[in-house]
């Protein structure tokens, strides 16, 4: 630990400076009036008007402090590229702070403002959410998903948000988010969740799991009884509930949803994600860490001058959790809820040992005395055991898979030698762009094996006329963060990315996932794809295959062939001659993208096999396997115990 140098600990000595008082987890700062009183959330559960404070009474107005949502963008540090070619959004980001985070409009003393409305819209009224929908959401498409559900006395799914009380509150935001009905995950989870059940949940990319989760923590906060808040140290947190995800981008998303879900209800959402440590460095990269350090700097002041204002829902990436976590900045001592979103990956090998170390190593309540949620599109089964681990008499839902009865995601896999790879993308967006989709902001994104790898095709595209931006683990925060504005935006509408952007993040738009290099595990395949066709919309998933992929074979038309796919006649003669002593694994097989260990009777520790709730599939062990554990499949790089990630 001591050769760690510590962003929390530079950002808090300079904190600290700005910072006179702090009680509760609440803190003043220099110029703001001192925020003594921590207003529980039982007294902040009121919607009002986001033209005034909460309230005129003390306690609430004390709690309405600054608010930093969508402002991380105060540091105006220069880094390896940026300003450079692609990247620049220029709706919003930054213009005109390059002077630093001080440049940010009224500085951060400021004191007490209303709270931001992260819908961009300051009419309250009933009429105008009235005859407003999600239009984008095809609903029918979702009708016949199959649903597996296993566990003691699972309560009954709801067709209505109105039939669970979730607090007016949050009514009032799911309606300015124009969510009619909820999605059949939320149907399923959110009564399973308010009835105060762990649970273990697997749905489709795309589904809707990210309010699954929300929901029902926000309303539990907005209800609970007011937490009494230890005094151990004027500068340690307690939040309510955790949220933890893998990268730094999908922490930012839950954040941004988080905030939207909780806008008015008095629930406190903060961000707290990191960069890599000093002892990570290359010395030839002496330069791009100084710069990068600067920016992680000013991005962990931020996120820790938010925290100290008070914490409910924390939403974390694990590493830096752990460093804050060891600096006493964060206690999990009041923790009632913990999710884990993409929980497979957060427990796969890369990061199994600090989430270990989070839920079971630290002051967290044990299971059965917090509420446990774990989220995902695939749950291979091993992981499943792992993660029973953090789970008290929980309930697992499987609702459908990528694509299997809806055929939203169209998937071709087409046969292109190394070698030619390039010019066939080149084929590809060609096509796009005379079918006039690209002139429609239509969005591609490209997966490839590794950062080198992204870089260069990133630089051939743009030679070639396509402007192209990356987002991969060698990139520094500010440089991911305008790739994927300036993704999202269309400005720059093709996106060469690693692993690193194919869970979770959700992208409207994404019309086109190419997996230029196919990943070595099904799993992240699906994930990857899953960046297309989401919310019930359509897309196309099109990916190159060589001999190179021959192990992924018979996973890959397995899973083609379960979502109603034309499987080409070369791919099934490569998955036949995988079939004995393949090496690749499936989740669950059948319809879903797992199932529940616990109906194999094998749910000790060494069970048998791992295909056996799956209905047949791929043949050999989990341990022998290509992907799992093994971080040859993440461009952003595994890593091992205490040691920060690409993906952090
Ligand atoms: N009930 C609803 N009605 C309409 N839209 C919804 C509803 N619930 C969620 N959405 C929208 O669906 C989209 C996908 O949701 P989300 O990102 O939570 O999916 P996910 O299941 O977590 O996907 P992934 O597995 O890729 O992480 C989001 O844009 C979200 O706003």
């Amino acid at each position: 630990m001591s050769t760690k140098t510590s962003w929390a600990d530079m950002a808090a000595n300079s904190a600290a400076e700005n910072v006179t008082s702090a009680s509760n987890g609440a803190v003043g700062t220099t110029s703001a009036p001192a925020r003594s009183t921590y207003v529980p959330p039982h007294l902040r559960n009121r919607p009002v008007s986001s033209d005034r404070p909460a309230s005129s009474d003390s306690t609430a107005q004390a709690y309405n402090g600054p608010v930093t949502t969508n402002d991380r963008s105060g540091y105006g540090g220069g880094s390896r590229w940026a300003g450079t070619r692609n990247d620049y959004n220029r709706s919003g980001y930054g213009g005109g702070r390059a002077g630093g985070w001080g440049g940010r409009s009224g500085g951060w003393d400021r004191g007490r403002e209303r709270e931001v409305n992260p819908f961009g819209d300051d009419d309250d009224t009933e009429e105008a959410f009235t005859e407003q929908e999600n239009t984008g959401i095809n609903f029918d498409a979702y009708e016949d998903i199959p649903v597996e559900t296993s566990g003691d006395n699972v309560p009954p799914p709801v067709n209505t948000f109105a039939e669970v009380d979730l607090g007016e509150a949050l009514n009032l935001n799911i309606r300015r988010c124009k969510y009619v009905k909820p999605t059949p995950v939320q149907r399923h989870t959110i009564p399973i969740s308010l009835a105060g059940r762990d649970l273990m949940a697997c749905a489709q990319t795309g589904s809707g799991k990210t309010a699954a989760f929300c929901f029902p923590i926000i309303s539990g906060i907005m209800k609970g009884q007011p937490p009494q808040r230890p005094l151990r140290g004027a500068r340690t947190v307690y939040p309510l509930a955790l949220i933890l995800s893998p990268t730094r981008e999908l922490s930012m998303q839950i954040h941004d949803e988080a905030k939207k879900f909780s806008y008015q209800t008095g629930v406190k959402v903060v961000v707290a994600y990191g960069g890599a440590p000093i002892n990570h460095q290359l010395v030839s990269e002496l330069f791009l860490y100084l710069t990068n350090n600067l920016e992680n700097f000013c991005v962990a002041f931020d996120q820790l001058r938010e925290l100290e204002r008070g914490v409910d829902i924390l939403v974390a990436t694990p590493g830096r959790l752990v460093d804050l976590l060891e600096r006493a900045r964060v206690s999990l001592q009041l923790i009632k809820y913990l999710a884990l979103d993409e929980a497979d990956r957060m427990l796969d090998m890369g990061f199994e040992p600090q989430i270990r170390k989070i839920v079971e190593q630290m002051d967290m309540p044990p299971a059965g005395v917090r509420q446990t949620m774990l989220f995902s599109a695939t749950f291979p089964k091993e992981i499943q055991r792992l993660a029973s681990d953090f789970l008290a008499n929980y309930i697992f839902l499987a609702v459908g898979r990528v694509g299997s009865s809806t055929d939203l995601i169209v998937q071709r896999v087409e046969f292109v030698h190394e070698s030619d790879k390039r010019s066939h993308l080149m084929d590809l967006l060609h096509a796009q762009r005379e079918n006039g989709v690209q002139g429609k902001q239509a969005l591609t994104l490209v997966f490839v094996e590794t950062k080198k790898g992204a870089d260069a095709l990133e630089n051939w595209l743009y030679v070639n006329g396509f402007p192209a931006t990356t987002i991969h683990g060698d990139r520094s925060q500010q440089e991911r963060e305008m790739a994927l504005r300036s993704f999202k935006s269309g400005n720059t509408p093709i996106l060469v990315a690693t692993d690193v952007a194919a869970r979770g993040l959700d992208i409207p738009h994404v019309a086109h996932v190419v997996n230029f290099d196919l990943p070595n595990d099904i799993d992240d395949y699906v994930h990857r794809i899953g960046r297309t066709g989401r919310a019930g919309k359509s897309g196309l998933a099109t990916a190159f295959f060589n001999e190179n992929n021959a192990s992924l074979a018979k996973a890959l038309a397995d899973l083609m062939q379960e979502s109603n796919q034309e499987v080409p006649a070369w791919l099934s003669r490569y998955a036949a001659a995988r079939s004995f002593g393949g090496r690749n694994r499936r989740s669950g097989g059948g319809r879903f993208g797992g199932r529940d260990y616990r109906r194999d009777g094998s749910s000790g520790r060494g069970g048998s096999d791992y295909y056996s709730g799956g209905g047949g599939g791929g043949a050999g062990g989990y341990g022998g396997s290509t992907g799992y554990g093994s971080s040859a499949g993440y461009g952003g790089g595994g890593y091992g115990p205490g040691m920060s990630s690409a993906w952090d």
